[in-house]
């Protein structure tokens, strides 16, 4: 098993990335999670004690797996953010006042387990964190000697240390069963193992030795000196006088430099000794004779050993690269070789149980097979973008795409008739919606001698994630649509736009549809040998081909068959020379024109029906023109009469409101476009022109809607705007938003309608009274003046009904029983109170 990495990102592995899944604050929540799979210790417990509990993972876990009602308690010296079900109090375990205030919470309880994952700040020589964490636990098996119920579990984390054996010695003394065990989830580099400690004897009577680290630990109480120190800070020089030490009297210390070599903690030498020798004893040291003789043992390394004491950091570097060239040459153990046993020693891990293996298996399995697809979907990617670039320089024709791997007749040829059945997705194929046709859909390939690609899995694949994708969206569109009234208008918008594209293909005939379709399908005769034409949209019957009716096409005619053509007779043969004048002046239905002008708002890019319409507008503005010219001269003794004049008026309004595209400029682009034509900056064809552009003429065929739709979002020309124009649509906006909303303005019209029906009466009324004979003039006056006066006086409205909310009327909710008319419910106190504040404002008065 491969060693991991502590540092950088080895330390976010899948333990951690669990964790944040699962949501729990540190992955050690798994070594709880591991360790009581085994022991199976949290599901017995109603009381646990967790000691060093921060950031608070164990307690996370104890309070979902132990039954509910139970105490937990969470102790730490960092603060630890509240959990349910979970008491958390920052204190130091080795103190009095932790005891104290564990004691307070469990009051006469006792705990059925003492959790204990504490590890002191490391970070200083490994030797003394260990002995530290060693001290850790034993002060906390302290603390659970004290509150641990007879029988309970301690489970505590221990370094893999001198200090180790001592510790599991006064665990044995105190449980009847010990294990020692490291989760899978603890990392291999790290030297942490769990000590759980099962059967807490709960003795009557506790030698203090037993849990007094001084005495358990007994030789590491003093700690060896830090010889990395002086080795790498050698400059740093110790203030401290410590005199000689025990039992060593002599101040220059000399050792065979053939013992650097082989020892196994050279640094503890470089900081002790003053000189490496190479002076052979009489007896001849072989190692120190041949490594006097080696090349390596340079005179720099020589002076370096003669006085160790001089030495700086550099040299010390020197020295201890020349002992590992040494050892690799003498065929000593080198680090490599160490390695490689640390790598034997970590691979004991304990099997990793089998839900985590499968997890972690199907996670791997996913990480590939999407890998996969990503790599499939940027091939497909590359290889059109190839064929589009191909076909922008002209090294293609468009139906060259996908020839090469096809052939013309392949599978996905162009215009491959084979698999045409009489689905509907055909019929719009024919009718120039370019529909994908489902597999589903598609009949068996009977004549085609190539193999079916059905076993090419990852095409399969792909067109089942397409195919998934499109309907997602599907899904995703109208649930939008359901929600959003903006969404569904831009939808109609966009499905009117659609039709009419569809409009633009039918220009033939709505019936015979695509004429250069038919034309392959005829043409195609060898591939439509074995289909059955009845009912094909794609093989048209030459019987159903245009009926050309004075040169008009049926659309044509459908259009002149309208009623406002009839008076006018254009459908006569003679008169259909001057067919696009007619349809220049011919005035357009409202809808189109609105839904022109909303096209034109939406998107920028003239389509080819706004260029139609353009044209038609500079045929129009040719004819006015060129009426303008001809003057009409009236005669001179016409005379126009009032009533007349009126109506012309009139009828010039309707024309108005008629005639004329009743286009609304809502964008600053299009503000500015009307601005750039009204000053003749610009001219209609340069618009034309304008609409030519890359954008325009996109290749998207074959793309899903998802994208074709994102992309529209970005996939337009930016078109500057002009201060002016944009200033002219905020105004315009303003005059919107002024405007009274629809309800408002019906409420006043309803109001106005009213007065104008009581005037109405009253007008009669007064008619009546002053018709009636058997009155004088005055009282007549009188009667009518009261009349008015009654009308203009408003109407009193019925007083509001004040019902006290108290006895049947408690809490009552609805209209109290026999209360007719407006009412207001109050609370009993609250009348009081009100007249008890009249009172005194009178009083005061
Ligand atoms: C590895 S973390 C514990 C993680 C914890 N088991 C969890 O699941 O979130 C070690 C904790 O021991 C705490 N610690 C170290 N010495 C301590 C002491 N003397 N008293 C209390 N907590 C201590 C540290 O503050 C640190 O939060």
């Amino acid at each position: 098993m491969a060693i991991q990495k502590k540092h950088g990102k080895g330390r976010l592995d899948k333990w951690y990335k669990l964790a944040k899944e699962k949501g729990y604050r540190a992955r050690a929540a798994f070594k709880l999670i591991q360790l009581n799979k085994k022991y199976g210790f949290l599901e017995k417990s109603k009381v646990c004690l967790d000691l060093c509990a921060a950031p608070g993972s164990w307690c996370q876990v104890a309070a979902e797996t132990m039954p509910k009602d139970s105490l937990i308690i969470g102790v730490d010296l960092s603060p630890i953010k509240p959990i349910p079900k979970v008491i958390t109090f920052q204190s130091d375990i080795t103190t009095e006042k932790c005891r104290a205030t564990i004691r307070g919470h469990l009051k006469t309880w006792k705990a059925d387990c003492v959790l204990h994952d504490g590890a002191p700040n490391v970070g200083t020589a490994w030797v003394q964190d260990s002995f530290n964490q060693a001290e850790l636990a034993l002060h906390s098996l302290k603390l659970a000697t004290e509150f641990l119920v007879e029988g309970g579990t301690f489970v505590t984390k221990v370094f893999r240390s001198k200090d180790y054996n001592s510790l599991l010695w006064v665990l044995k003394q105190l449980f009847t069963k010990v294990e020692a065990t490291k989760p899978p989830s603890s990392r291999n580099v790290s030297a942490e193992i769990f000590v759980v400690c099962r059967g807490f004897k709960a003795p009557k009577k506790l030698d203090p030795r037993l849990l007094d680290p001084r005495s358990v630990f007994e030789d590491l109480a003093d700690p060896t000196p830090n010889n990395e120190a002086k080795v790498y800070n050698p400059e740093i020089k110790k203030r401290k006088r410590d005199g000689y030490e025990e039992g060593d009297w002599t101040q220059f210390k000399e050792i065979p430099a053939s013992e650097f070599i082989q020892t196994t903690d050279p640094i503890a030498i470089l900081g002790q000794y003053n000189k490496l020798s190479f002076d052979q004893s009489k007896n001849g040291d072989v190692a120190l004779a041949a490594l006097d003789k080696l090349p390596e043992t340079t005179d720099e390394i020589r002076v370096c050993c003669s006085d160790l004491k001089v030495l700086g950091r550099k040299e010390f570097k020197l020295l201890l690269k020349w002992r590992l060239k040494i050892r690799e040459i003498l065929g000593f153990p080198t680090k490599k070789t160490a390695k490689a046993a640390l790598a034997e020693e970590v691979a004991e891990v304990e099997p990793m149980d089998e839900e985590m293996r499968i997890q972690e298996e199907l996670q791997k399995i996913s990480e590939k097979e999407s890998s996969k697809k990503k790599r499939e979907r940027r091939h497909a990617n590359e290889a059109k973008q190839k064929e589009i670039l191909r076909m922008q320089m002209n090294m293609t024709a468009p139906m060259d795409i996908g020839m090469e791997q096809e052939g013309p007749k392949g599978e996905g040829a162009m215009f491959r008739l084979k698999g045409v059945d009489q689905t509907d997705a055909l019929r719009r194929i024919a009718k120039g919606k370019m529909v994908v046709i489902p597999e589903s859909e598609k009949k068996p390939d009977f004549d085609s001698g190539i193999g079916s690609e059905s076993d090419d899995e990852s095409d399969e694949d792909g067109d089942r994630l397409e195919r998934e994708l499109d309907g997602l969206y599907e899904q995703y569109r109208e649930r939008k649509s359901d929600a959003d009234a903006k969404y569904r208008a831009k939808k109609a918008r966009k499905q009117h736009d659609d039709e009419e594209w569809e409009g633009v293909s039918a220009d033939e005939n709505a019936n015979s549809d695509s004429d250069a379709l038919e034309e392959e399908s005829s043409d195609d005769d060898s591939d439509m040998e074995d289909v059955d034409d009845a009912g094909k949209p794609l093989l048209t019957d030459l019987d159903n081909a245009p009926v050309i009716d004075n040169g008009l096409s049926k659309r044509a005619r459908g259009f002149f068959n309208q009623d406002i053509f009839k008076d006018l007779g254009v459908l006569d043969g003679e008169e259909s020379e001057d067919e696009d004048e007619e349809m220049a002046d011919a005035p357009e239905p409202e809808a189109e024109v609105e839904a022109e002008a909303a096209e034109e708002s939406d998107d920028d890019i003239p389509s080819i029906e706004q260029q139609k319409k353009m044209r038609k507008e500079h045929a129009a503005a040719k004819k006015k023109e060129k009426d303008a010219r001809i003057e009409i001269v009236k005669k001179k003794g016409d005379v126009v009469d009032e009533d007349e004049e009126s109506d012309w008026e009139e009828t010039e309004k309707k024309k108005k409101k008629d005639s004329g595209p009743n286009i609304d400029i809502v964008t600053a682009e299009a503000m500015t476009l009307a601005h750039q034509l009204a000053r003749g900056e610009k001219t209609v064809h340069d618009v034309i022109d304008e609409g030519y552009n890359k954008y325009a003429l996109k290749d998207r065929d074959g793309l899903p809607d998802w994208f074709l739709d994102d992309e529209g979002r970005h996939d337009k020309p930016h078109k500057p705007i002009t201060k002016e124009a944009a200033d002219a649509i905020k105004e315009k906006l303003r005059a919107y938003n002024a405007r009274p909303i629809k309800k408002v303005a019906e409420a006043r019209a309803r109001k106005k309608f009213k007065q104008a029906q009581r005037l109405e009466k009253l007008k009669k009324k007064a008619d009546l009274l002053a018709g009636d004979e058997g009155l004088s003039e005055k009282e007549k006056a009188s009667s009518i003046a009261k009349l008015i006066s009654a009308a203009s006086k408003k109407k009193r409205k019925a007083p509001v009904k004040v019902v006290k909310a108290a006895g049947a009327n408690r809490a009552l909710q609805g209209r109290p029983r026999g209360v007719k008319g407006r009412y207001k419910m109050v609370d009993p106190r609250m009348k009081k109170e009100m007249r008890a504040l009249k009172r005194v404002a009178k009083k005061k008065k």
